[in-house]
């Protein structure tokens, strides 16, 4: 062949491939869920995430995003669907849960939870689905929410005393740490039945520990080798591996004076006044709770993300009503008088499960405060195990999954007047009085939904509405002199979980105490 055909033939085979992989391109593109367009090497769309994701995400799926709600990112290494709209979320935990149940997998779950031998960070899987069972048959449950709650009531109890002392000293109270401290010791004891010191320590711990699990790991972004010389360089890995050390020593320290406890106790405690610690105990002793195994490392791994878990969440929540409260001052005069109306008697101490139950318009307060900040925006980042196609997009399996629970919550074709703080909506005669976070309403999420929807619901509500109705029953509140509801900054901090990025601080003045 003469060397111009040579030529042109050549140009022929590369004009067939040109077009053939355009094509391909085009058709593959076609049936993965839309993205941004300017991706950069390696980091693939980071750049685009700011320092708070589930707002750079939620302004991401308004710009790039398909009109049912879905998002396909590259953040770093990692293939990740983004799901904005209650319509996305609806389709994916009614129609791909089991497809998008188990976990991404994350360094620090595996250094710090005794390598995701716990509930939250574990696969799914068999031994999640035991580890789960097991929590919630032992600690989660509707009636062992109810048997813990003495040590609720102590703790309310406790936590009026220390705001009417500030009270009384014309102090300023530091909601964030006084419900830190509520929330760490009615959870703390239920999970360890640890208190005082322990308990102090547990908190101090949860508090560091959250600060080396927020934001992108360097495992996000980079694969195995590269990470772990990032996390090296910069001091991560010698941190982490301090952190596991330290929790490691407390949580033994526990375990150990427990075993202590029970051995010198012989035939022990009642079922009924066991907290988890013993019941795991005890279940170990008997053999096994239905062939979950429950070594140390379990025990210890169960522990730290029943508090880890329970904690900070519902402290979180607490500092936003809070917050939401003083900056609506009208929704806190009609909480007040419903929680007078409810509790009349003025020497009755505490505040039973009975009143709590009808307090209609706090509950609608809660689940307002709920819905505006979701404590975990972004729920926890699932992953998929198999194929599934998507509001007719194919997202392959291996791919992390972010449901945007804070946008859904906003969503506009799911919420009337979505960015007014309105608790009315979720009374009787309001638009979304029949609208619950339990996992079957999509558009509202807070606490996911699904296999992976939060299995401390029943535990988590009354330890918040007894620690609201408290410091509502007996003082009101007020910001410091010279700061207007107005002026109150209510935007988040980064993190797993986004607390205020202000501390809140607030006035109190006695109401009902001497
Ligand atoms: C207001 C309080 C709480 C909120 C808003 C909340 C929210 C959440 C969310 C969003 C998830 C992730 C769901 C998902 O991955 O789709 C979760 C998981 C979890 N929560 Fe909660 N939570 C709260 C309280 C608690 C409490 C009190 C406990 C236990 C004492 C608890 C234990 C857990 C556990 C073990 C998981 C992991 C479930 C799994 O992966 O299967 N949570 N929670």
């Amino acid at each position: 062949m003469a060397p111009a055909s040579n030529v042109l033939a050549a140009a022929g085979v590369l004009i067939v491939v040109f077009f053939y992989v355009i094509r391909r391109n085009r058709r593959r593109s076609g049936k993965l869920p839309p993205s941004p367009p300017y991706s950069l090497p390696l980091l693939g769309h980071l750049h685009l995430i700011g320092r708070l994701p589930h707002r750079s995400l939620r302004a991401l799926h308004l710009r790039h995003g398909s009109t049912g709600g879905l998002l396909l990112l590259q953040l770093g290494r990692r293939r990740t669907l983004v799901a904005s709209t209650a319509a996305a979320a609806a389709d994916l935990f009614r129609s791909h849960d089991l497809a998008f149940a188990s976990r991404p997998r994350s360094v620090a779950g595996d250094k710090l939870m005794y390598g995701c031998r716990n509930v939250s960070f574990a696969p799914y899987g068999e031994r999640w689905r035991r580890a789960r069972k097991l929590a919630v048959v032992h600690l989660l449950s509707p009636r062992r929410a109810e048997a813990f709650g003495p040590v609720r009531a102590a703790e309310a109890e406790a936590l009026v005393g220390r705001v009417g002392r500030a009270t009384r000293a014309g102090e300023e109270v530091p909601v964030r740490e006084v419900v830190c401290c509520y929330a760490n010791a009615a959870v703390t004891r239920a999970v360890a039945g640890a208190a005082g010191a322990a308990a102090e320590r547990v908190r101090e711990m949860v508090g560091n520990s959250g600060a080396l699990v927020a934001g992108l790991q360097p495992d996000d972004v980079l694969p195995d080798a590269a990470a772990k010389v990032v996390r090296w360089a910069t001091g991560m890995e010698k941190r982490l591996d301090d952190m596991a050390a330290v929790w490691d020593r407390l949580l033994s320290e526990i375990v150990a004076a427990r075993e202590e406890k029970r051995a010198a106790a012989g035939a022990g405690k009642e079922k009924e006044e066991e907290d988890f610690l013993d019941v795991m105990l005890r279940l170990r002793e008997e053999g096994g709770d239905n062939g979950f195994e429950l070594t140390d490392d379990h025990i210890k791994a169960m522990l730290e993300d029943m508090i880890a878990a329970g904690m900070v969440t519902t402290s979180v929540t607490l500092e936003w009503v809070m917050a939401e409260l003083v900056a609506n001052p009208r929704v806190m005069g009609k909480v007040q008088d419903e929680i007078a109306r409810v509790v009349h008697d003025a020497d009755e101490p505490g505040i039973s499960q009975a009143q709590l139950n009808r307090m209609e318009y706090l509950r609608a307060t809660v689940k307002e405060v709920l819905r505006l900040h979701p404590p975990a925006p972004l729920l926890v980042p699932h992953e998929s195990t198999a194929p599934a196609v998507v509001q007719g997009y194919e997202v392959p399996p291996g791919t992390a999954l972010f449901v945007n629970a804070w946008a859904v919550g906003r969503d506009p074709a799911a919420w009337d007047a979505p960015e007014e703080f309105r608790p009315e909506r979720f009374v009787a005669g309001g638009a979304a009085a029949a609208v619950d976070f339990r996992g079957t309403d999509y558009h509202f999420i807070p606490f996911g939904a699904g296999r992976r929807i939060c299995p401390g619901i029943n535990f988590a509500l009354p330890v918040v509405e007894l620690a609201l109705a408290s410091l509502l029953r007996h003082f009101d509140w007020s910001l410091p002199a010279g700061v207007r509801p107005e002026d109150l900054d209510l935007g988040e901090a980064p993190g797993l979980t986004t607390p205020l990025r202000v501390p809140l601080i607030l006035i109190p003045r006695c109401k009902t105490l001497a």
